[in-house]
């Protein structure tokens, strides 16, 4: 596989309690991997060791063949937290235009990303009067104009309505069709089977790093939240 991201025995404590406990993946270049799992699970823990914003007890962290975090990935990696990141009192045109400007990027891409993320009736607006589905939407803009080889998404379609989530997935999509990899996490399983790739998280643990594909032929079901459960119940010291 040529990976984009590659997690090596990773262990990570916050506070006094261990949230990633020896933890190994690889993502694919060029692909959507999904990273589901329960709230609590660990999941925005993960996604901030690969943007090299989370200290580590122990193991390792590739990204685009550099170690999580270091300088050279500031500009090829992009990073859309769960919190809208966008400037409250300007509007979502003047944020995106802003984020193209760090860089280096025009007017023409921040218009772009605002489109792409469905926004383009919402451009002259400030941010401060958007929904919160909006508010993740410009967020999600403001990243994208910088067009990273490597896109890291903390739950990027909660609070929005199926047909903007179709879109947005299918978005996701055009851009790793593009080359882009993106890594994005969802603790809804429906959205599971719109990745290419799944990495299953379950307190701290990989339960499973498949394909939709691969999960259902594993499982014997062709329902995802049931598959997720088989695996669970599968587990050592689980009830069935
Ligand atoms: N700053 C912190 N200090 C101590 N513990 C923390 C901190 N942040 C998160 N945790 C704990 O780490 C664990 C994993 O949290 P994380 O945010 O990675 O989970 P998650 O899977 O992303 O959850 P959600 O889907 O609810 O966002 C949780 O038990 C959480 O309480």
């Amino acid at each position: 596989m040529d990976a984009a991201v590659t997690v090596t025995d990773l262990v990570i404590d916050r506070g006094r309690r261990r949230v990633l406990d020896g933890l190994s993946c690889a993502v694919p270049r060029g692909e959507v991997t999904g990273l589901l799992g329960p709230s609590g699970s660990g999941k925005t823990t993960l996604l901030r060791a690969i943007v090299g914003v989370q200290r580590t007890r122990s193991g390792q962290v590739t990204v685009l063949g550099c170690p999580a975090g270091a300088p050279p990935l500031r500009t090829r990696v992009g990073y859309v937290t769960q919190a809208p990141s966008v400037y409250a009192d300007l509007t979502v045109r003047e944020n995106a235009r802003f984020f193209a400007a760090l860089y280096g990027r025009g007017a023409r891409e921040a218009d772009t990303a605002i489109a792409d993320v469905g926004l383009a009736d919402a451009a002259g607006q400030l941010v401060a009067d958007l929904s919160g589905g909006q508010m993740s939407r410009a967020s999600l803009a403001c990243a994208l104009v910088g067009r990273p080889e490597l896109l890291v998404l903390d739950e990027p379609t909660v609070g929005l309505d199926p047909v903007l989530r179709a879109e947005l997935w299918d978005r996701f999509h055009a851009l790793a069709a593009e080359g882009t990899t993106l890594i994005v996490s969802s603790h809804v399983m429906d959205e599971a089977g719109r990745c290419d790739r799944l990495l299953l998280l379950r307190e701290g643990a990989l339960l499973a790093d498949s394909t939709p594909t691969e999960l259902r032929a594993r499982t014997g079901t062709d329902d995802l939240d049931e598959a997720f459960l088989t695996l669970v119940r599968s587990q050592p010291g689980v009830a069935a």
